[in-house]
């Protein structure tokens, strides 16, 4: 048999498999290295996170991918030299996070790769009918698997938009397998640069579940930090936006976007929701000479809005709901708050961990989940392609040699 079958075919074997999960966001702060030992398949997968670590990218990383991030025009050079170099780089995040551990390559299944997106495209906002979905992920995953050895499976979202989906959310995937609950309704919303949420219903009906983006959580506050506050990177703690008043003029404005008004499932990103959104909306309300700190009030509240109106969206007519949180917005206080205040129905938001899933490992997890469902699962049955979840498995696999 092909070696490389053969090492396929034997991982699929194994009772349990090693994988590390990998997710750098739109918020560009890091790379997310989740280690994971997954047991099982499908709705019977077990996970325990062995080791988690966000390593910090520096600042010569995060203005290489900003110059290429969420722009419609780019220096194609250097998106082609980009795509290469970033596969190594986290090859070798991958290997001093496994020196740290102590942990040998040789023991590790897969890496699972998400990449960088750059560039997010749903034909919606394109709007060019001879096109249909886009999205963009760079971060080469042979260069990945040679320069830490292991097999990798990355790119995951092209199949979804193959098989008719958005390319996002590809949350649902992870959290219906590991979040449903036979004891409540379940809301898990994510707060990164851009927030999303999964419905699982206490049925556990597949057909019933369902996933989104929501607009923005942190990424127009943290590009509105790093233009007026540097070298400071997002607020901290709200610090900022505490010491603001909310401007109403300049909030109602910010809420006037045709993707608020759009059923679910959709997706979105900074390719709308970033400093010109902004900056439009400050035009719009003569607003452009409003106190910093004020703006940051604003944004904070208006992201609050976003994800409040998108859970009582959600919940609709339930009698019963539950809402765990994950993502960096989480550590945010004053948006926390005020995502509670506009909630009437939620009482506590609670964070992932309470299920057992570190808030800041989620996503990486979810990379090794659908890595591992890849590799030796079947195809998730959701609902229909309307709700934006075709029921396929995702990557593809890179081998070291
Ligand atoms: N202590 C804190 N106070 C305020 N905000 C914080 C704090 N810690 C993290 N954040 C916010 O969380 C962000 C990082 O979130 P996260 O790592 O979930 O994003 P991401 O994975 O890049 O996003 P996405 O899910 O959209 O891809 C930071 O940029 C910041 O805005
Ligand atoms: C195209 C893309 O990278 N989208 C991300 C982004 O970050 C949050 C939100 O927008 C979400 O749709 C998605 O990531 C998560 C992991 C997802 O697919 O579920």
């Amino acid at each position: 048999m092909n070696t490389h079958i053969e090492q396929l075919y034997r991982s699929a074997k194994k009772r349990s498999r090693v994988i590390i999960g990998l997710m750098s966001g739109t918020s560009l702060d890091g790379l997310d290295v989740a280690l994971c030992r997954i047991e099982g398949q499908g709705t019977d997968t077990q996970i325990a996170l062995l080791e988690f670590c966000t390593v910090d990218y520096d600042d010569n990383y995060k203005q290489k991918i900003k110059s290429v991030f969420a722009q419609r025009q780019v220096d194609l050079q250097q998106v082609t030299l980009l795509n290469p170099w970033i596969g190594v780089l986290h090859g070798q995040m991958i290997n001093q996070c496994l020196a740290k551990w102590g942990v040998d390559a040789s023991d590790i299944d897969a890496i699972a790769s998400h990449g960088q997106t750059i560039y997010h495209c749903p034909l919606r906002q394109h709007g060019q009918s001879e096109f249909g979905n886009g999205t963009l992920q760079i971060g080469d995953a042979d260069h990945l698997a040679v320069t830490t050895g292991i097999l990798t499976v990355a790119d995951f979202r092209q199949k979804h938009i193959a098989a008719g989906g958005e390319g996002a959310p590809l949350a649902v995937y992870g959290d219906y397998l590991f979040f449903t609950s036979r004891q409540e309704n379940r809301i898990l919303l994510n707060m990164g640069g851009i927030a999303n949420l999964t419905y699982l219903p206490l049925t556990a009906d597949s057909s019933a579940v369902f996933s989104s983006d929501i607009g923005p959580g942190n990424t127009i506050m943290d590009a509105y930090v790093q233009k007026h506050f540097a070298p400071l990177h997002y607020d901290k703690d709200s610090a900022i936006a505490r010491q603001g008043e909310i401007h109403t003029g300049l909030l109602e404005a910010l809420k006037q976007h045709e993707f608020f008004t759009l059923d679910f499932p959709k997706t979105t990103g900074p390719e709308v929701f970033n400093l010109r959104y902004l900056m439009d909306a400050q035009q719009r309300t003569n607003t452009q000479a409003l106190a910093p700190q004020d703006v940051m009030a604003t944004l904070n509240f208006f992201s609050a809005h976003v994800i409040a109106q998108a859970i009582n969206d959600c919940a609709g007519n339930l009698a019963d709901f539950s809402v765990y949180a994950s993502g960096g917005g989480i550590h945010n206080p004053l948006l926390m708050e005020h995502i509670l205040s506009l909630c009437p129905r939620v009482s506590i938001i609670e964070d992932t961990s309470k299920l057992g899933i570190n808030p800041d490992a989620k996503e990486a997890v979810l990379f090794a989940i659908l890595a591992n469902e890849c590799l030796v699962g079947g195809q998730q049955t959701f609902g229909n392609i309307t709700q934006g979840i075709p029921n396929i498995t995702m990557g593809k696999i890179s081998f070291p040699d």
